[in-house]
């Protein structure tokens, strides 16, 4: 038996609401089959697009109706429960269907960031609806900063601090260790600083893969699985040459890095995060694949596994 953390991404899940409502179905029964093996399982989720479009729907209410306009940390808030709770009726309905007896909840988590973070000067993290070239120059004559993100379209991009602490770490061991299936760091978390006056949220979206290395670190988990958009990592992602692969090694993962193979706002922090899991026990590996090849990859026969 192992205490797998699941780390779903954001763009996987879905742009659009029931492309979600279809993503949270496809991930609730290989879950619950882990479970059922005695597994314990720890689920961290992105919003990218998600925290985009609740900002963009705010800010349109804000212009148009009179409505209050609210903070990007209060939009990864609420992306934290939103998401949360669909994953959570998936899992729950799937768990009465099996005669399983376990429960599952969601903690709004915060993050602890540090002001002075120099990504809040640099904005690398891809929120919200993908442009057109034409559309995103006019969003940056806007004021909003554009990126062309993976062969996919163009997109704003907001600041992604480090996460440093995760601030209901006990919360959360306690409930993985009472068998609790537990959704928590959603969206990176709410990013958060420490000042004389106590906590305070910031704006920021930060990187859920990291944030999942911070929460298997503190719920024990001895498994980290990245499901993503992509079977397996590649060399070349894109191009005729396109390469798939089934391991990398850390040296390997260097490398490559080195040379440019994996994109800031996209792989890279999967890849530097996979990276930090698999250094941060012996044996420990991280496997990165698709939300649908999830028992495929757990069973050694899809994927790409970081191995030390
Ligand atoms: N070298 C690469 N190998 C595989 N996928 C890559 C690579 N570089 C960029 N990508 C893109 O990165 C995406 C994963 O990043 P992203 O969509 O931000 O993740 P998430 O699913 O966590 O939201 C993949 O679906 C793919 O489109
Ligand atoms: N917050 C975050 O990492 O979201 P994505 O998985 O959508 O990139």
């Amino acid at each position: 038996m192992s205490r797998i953390l699941i780390s779903l991404g954001g763009n996987a899940l879905g742009t659009l609401y029931n492309d979600l409502k279809q993503s949270v179905e496809i991930i609730a029964g290989p879950i619950c089959d882990l479970v059922k093996h005695g597994h314990e399982v720890v689920i961290c989720h992105g919003n990218g697009p998600q925290v985009g479009y609740i900002k963009s729907n705010i800010d349109r209410g804000a212009k148009e109706d009179k409505t209050e306009n609210l903070p990007l940390f209060s939009c990864v808030s609420m992306s934290q429960s939103f998401i949360g709770a669909e994953l959570q009726n998936a899992i729950d309905n799937k768990l009465k269907e099996m005669g399983l007896k376990n429960e599952v909840a969601t903690v709004v988590t915060r993050v602890i960031v540090d002001k002075d973070d120099p990504h809040f000067k640099n904005p690398t993290k891809p929120i919200g609806a993908f442009y057109t070239k034409e559309e995103s120059e006019q969003l940056e004559k806007a004021g909003k900063t554009m990126i062309e993100d993976s062969g996919r379209g163009y997109r704003e991009v907001v600041a992604s601090p480090i996460p440093i602490e995760i601030v209901e770490k006990n919360i959360c061991k306690t409930l993985s260790n009472a068998g609790t299936i537990l959704i928590a760091g959603g969206g990176g978390g709410i990013p958060t600083i420490r000042t004389e006056e106590g906590l305070k949220s910031i704006d920021a979206v930060i990187d859920k893969d990291r944030t999942s290395v911070l929460l298997a670190s503190d719920t024990d988990c001895d498994s980290l699985v990245i499901l993503t958009g992509v079977e397996k990592v590649s060399i070349n992602f894109n191009k005729p040459n396109q390469k798939d692969l089934s391991q990398m090694t850390l040296a390997e993962c260097e490398k490559y890095i080195a040379e440019g193979q994996f994109p800031e706002g996209s792989m890279l922090p999967k890849i530097e995060a996979a990276m930090d899991f698999v250094k941060s026990g012996k044996g420990r590996k991280t496997l990165i694949t698709s939300l649908d090849k999830l028992v495929e990859g757990m069973n050694g026969k899809t994927g790409t596994f970081i191995v030390e």
